[in-house]
């Protein structure tokens, strides 16, 4: 007996074996340690944890929310079949796209297409996504983990923050937060990290992957501020104009829409806005 476990004992080197056994989700999220703190600790996610989030910065955050989920959505379905894609391919549990759509219609009515506003951070995150669903698909894991793992796990206790601060009634505009097809969302997490850890990628694959995911809450936390300085900017102008609220000033007018988004423009040096 003793011989036979002695010949079946694997004869990889020990620091060949440590990094080949490191799974994926425990790297990632060391990776993204203190980019999540740093997240966390951006004006508009304090605001959030405080409870107070207005319904200006909601509406705003839903803008923003449903064109980056837009174009991850895009290229996930486009590379479905790619190995790298194939295992954490979940669009009937996690696709985000629609409840955006119908949590946008509730905010901004029937012709809520023409009011999305988004900042310049929004855009470079969706060319980011569109770039990598193009060119390197096998890093469309770190964003997927990014934003889905972070909607299932901080993101649902944000949920109710917002029903509580913006005083909601009932779930109507909050469908973003609701994940009908996930039943335990520890459970699908679980799941999610044993999907990832199964794709084969080699260490400078997996190496990028991970630079990836910094990368992806660092553009979390750009769009978060850029959100804020918009959100400053619309402020100031709602004031110039006494009567109208940040809320209504933001993405009503064609007029203001123009003078918010050339206020941004300047704010953010260069990188200006886009409105949709
Ligand atoms: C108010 C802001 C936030 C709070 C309070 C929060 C809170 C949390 C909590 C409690 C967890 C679970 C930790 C665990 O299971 O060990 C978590 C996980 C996670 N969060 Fe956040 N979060 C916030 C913002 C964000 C943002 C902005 C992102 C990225 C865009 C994000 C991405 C993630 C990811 C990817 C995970 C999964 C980590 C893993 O298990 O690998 N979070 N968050």
């Amino acid at each position: 007996m003793k011989t036979m476990a002695k010949t079946l004992t694997p004869t990889v080197p020990p620091t060949h074996r440590h990094t080949n056994t490191v799974d994926l989700s425990e790297q990632i999220k060391a990776a993204t340690k203190d980019n999540h703190v740093r997240a966390e600790n951006t004006q508009l996610m304090l605001s959030y944890q405080k409870g107070e989030i207005t319904l200006v910065q909601y509406k705003v955050l839903l803008c923003s929310l449903y064109e980056i989920y837009r174009a991850l959505e895009d290229e996930m379905d486009r590379n479905a079949s790619h190995p790298a894609v194939a295992p954490i391919y979940f669009p009937q549990e996690l696709s985000r796209v629609e409840s955006l759509e119908s949590d946008l219609e509730h905010f901004f009515g029937s012709e809520w297409r023409k009011r999305v506003i988004v900042p310049a951070a929004t855009q470079r995150y969706g060319q980011r996504l569109r770039q990598i669903g193009r060119e390197n698909p096998e890093l469309l894991v770190a964003h997927a983990y990014t934003r889905y793992l972070g909607d299932l796990s901080g993101g649902q206790v944000l949920g109710k923050i917002t029903q509580k601060s913006l005083g909601l009634s009932s779930k109507e505009g909050l469908s973003f937060f609701y994940f009908p097809s996930v039943s335990s969302p520890n459970r699908f997490k679980q799941l999610y990290r044993s999907r990832m850890n199964s794709i084969e990628l080699t260490e400078k694959e997996k190496a990028a992957v991970l630079e990836e995911a910094v990368q992806a809450f660092e553009l979390n936390i750009q769009v978060f501020d850029d959100l804020q300085k918009m959100l400053s900017v619309a402020t100031e102008t709602a004031d110039q104009h006494k009567d109208r609220s940040p809320a209504a000033v933001l993405p009503s007018s064609p007029i203001v829409q123009f003078t918010v988004g050339l206020c941004v423009a300047l704010a953010t040096i260069g990188v200006g806005m886009y409105a949709l």
